[in-house]
């Protein structure tokens, strides 16, 4: 999609930063051992933490990021685990251009906070307006699909999903997509080996 509303230098940057971020992100089995959820031994994953928890990488995924968020003409975003906080936390941080309104954004819980507040989703998102769901990687979608899920069961209308990673041999894309959810990725993954290999969200 991104190659049909960018400029050809525009998108050219945009697959320069989604290929830096692959880059950091990835890790071998080469290096240190990793296992898929089942404790099995897989040859690579993303690691999204890496390069989002540093300084630059964070600012400029957060411009790119919130830039795509507003282009939705949404100003509500959601994440659901490790690999979502600091991305929203990244969208939030980018200065909105002159006049435009500040973005919202959200934590999902896994359950309702048993005690306090006793909030599913914690932050100042507005039930009046619709939602982003972001996170790293849409693999299956299953991380995703629980995530839109547990924003409806506590009233939110969510309108897409944005994520840095697209795995193209698998079927997430679709499955949100016949949620009726718009989806947005940064970089669409597209190995020649992909099924063959693993990631950490099998
Ligand atoms: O589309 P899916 O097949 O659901 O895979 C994508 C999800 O998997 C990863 O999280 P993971 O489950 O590894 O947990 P983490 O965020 O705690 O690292 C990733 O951060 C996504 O949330």
């Amino acid at each position: 999609m991104a190659e049909r509303t960018l400029s050809p230098s525009a998108y050219a940057d945009l697959v320069d930063l989604g290929r830096r971020l692959y880059a950091r992100a990835l890790v071998r089995r080469e290096q240190e051992p990793i296992t898929d959820p089942r404790g099995q031994p897989i040859g690579w994953l993303l690691d999204t933490r890496i390069p989002m928890l540093e300084g630059d990488t964070f600012r400029e995924v957060g411009r790119v990021l919130a830039e795509r968020v507003r282009a939705r003409g949404v100003r509500q975003v959601a994440g659901f685990g490790f690999g979502a906080y600091a991305l929203v936390c990244a969208i939030l941080s980018a200065p909105p251009p002159p006049g435009a309104p500040e973005l919202r954004g959200g934590f999902i819980r896994e359950q309702r906070k048993p005690y306090g507040r006793h909030r599913l989703v914690e932050g100042p998102l507005s039930r009046e307006e619709p939602v982003v769901l972001v996170d790293d990687i849409l693999n299956s979608g299953r991380s995703a699909a629980r995530a839109v899920a547990l924003l409806r069961s506590d009233g939110f209308e969510v309108c897409g999903v944005l994520t840095l990673f697209n795995f193209t041999w698998s079927s997430g894309r679709s499955r949100l997509e016949a949620e009726g959810l718009w989806v947005d990725s940064l970089l669409d993954l597209n190995l020649r080996d992909g099924p063959r290999s693993a990631s950490d969200s099998l």
